[in-house]
């Protein structure tokens, strides 16, 4: 492998400000001061709460949007001295409104991607058209080309969208959350798949997003956005166990957990129950127990505890002195808030 090239710069931006400049009064400044770069072949998640300014970085990036400091180079030249046709040929943006284009043919909107290599009749060569045909080939549609885009799925469409910026063949593809619309099968495909293509054609891939845990997963690095603070940089491990991403999501409602990697809602908080067994039905057990708010711990609690069997699949309750078996979850959990409302009713 060409390591020179693989770790070669493809976006720098220097001491950039984004954020509005206001006809009245000062400008409306979301952050400055960033210093930020994406490397060739690697996969880039921007990530960071609901207003935290994840599609204006996007945008004055792109250069859709004015900076009110700084600027970006791409390939060492700054974007504002490069002219329309050429960050085509550098930059590819797949923005994240649905086509509404639906009598447009797959073959057609890929095909589009070319516009920055074509003369101004648009007449594809045969270069273009074999590119056209990798293009649809990478993203799986090879046999959609004829197909309307109003006949195809969301995830179908938004494959289609990123063949576009693959025939468009530009070193930097960036995309404003690509699994916007879809469901959980379609956002692992597209994740999987632009995993892949930064690995495989070198080129950077930029991506904003609201999946954590996917972004955790696929990304080479995470930017980590919050608002009114400098954005952190670096592998999704060394971002997590820095407690960074804790602290980016800190929330009342719920809390992010280093060890699983996953978000834990916060829930009213009943007496400690112990759970003795800690394998897969030791696990959904204790979800199902602290989403009903009691504090589960496999210390001994000895009024309180629930053995586990994973060979027979059952639940043995003792409860100040008194044993029960269940086979199922639900009955064990109906039990649990009768004893409760019994308790209440005491008091
Ligand atoms: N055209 C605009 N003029 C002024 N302020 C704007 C404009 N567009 C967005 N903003 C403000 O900029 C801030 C960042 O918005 P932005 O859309 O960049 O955030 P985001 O992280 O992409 O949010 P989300 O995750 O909800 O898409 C918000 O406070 C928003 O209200």
């Amino acid at each position: 492998m060409d390591t020179k090239k693989y770790f070669k710069d493809i976006l720098t931006t220097k001491q950039l400000s984004i954020g509005y400049k206001e006809s009245k009064g000062p400008d409306f400044c979301l952050l400055s001061d960033i210093n930020l770069t994406i490397r060739r072949g690697e996969l880039v998640c921007l990530l960071g709460p609901n207003g935290s300014g994840k599609s204006t970085l996007m945008r004055t990036i792109a250069g859709l949007q004015a900076p009110l400091a700084g600027y970006t180079l791409v390939e060492d030249i700054p974007i504002k001295e490069r002219n329309f046709k050429e960050i085509a040929r550098l930059l590819s943006i797949v923005l994240t409104e649905r086509l509404s284009v639906g009598n447009l043919s797959v073959y057609h909107i890929v095909s589009l991607g070319r516009h920055p290599y074509t003369s101004f009749m648009g007449r594809l060569s045969d270069k273009d058209v074999e590119i056209i045909q990798w293009a649809l080939e990478q993203v799986g549609l090879t046999g959609f080309a004829d197909k309307f885009i109003n006949q195809l799925s969301d995830g179908e469409r938004q494959r289609v969208m990123i063949a576009k910026a693959l025939a468009q063949d530009t070193p930097l593809i960036m995309l404003d959350e690509p699994t916007a619309h879809l469901d959980l099968p379609n956002r692992v495909e597209i994740m999987r798949l632009l995993r892949r293509l930064a690995q495989e054609t070198d080129k950077a891939i930029l991506l904003s997003t609201h999946e954590l845990d996917l972004a955790l997963q696929a990304a080479d690095r995470i930017w980590l956005m919050s608002k009114n603070e400098a954005i952190r940089v670096g592998v999704p491990e060394d971002l997590v166990l820095s407690g960074s991403i804790e602290k980016t999501f800190e929330n009342n409602s719920f809390n992010f957990d280093r060890k699983s990697g996953n978000f834990i809602m916060h829930y009213q908080k009943k007496a400690a129950i112990q759970v003795v067994g800690n394998d897969v039905m030791g696990f959904w057990t204790s979800r199902a127990l602290s989403r009903e708010g009691y504090q589960v711990t496999c210390e001994e609690v000895a009024d309180c505890k629930i053995i586990l069997d994973e060979v027979n699949r059952t639940w043995n309750l003792i409860l100040k002195g008194r044993h029960k078996t269940y086979t199922q979850m639900e009955a064990l959990i109906l039990d649990l808030r009768k004893h409760e409302t019994s308790k209440l009713t005491q008091n």
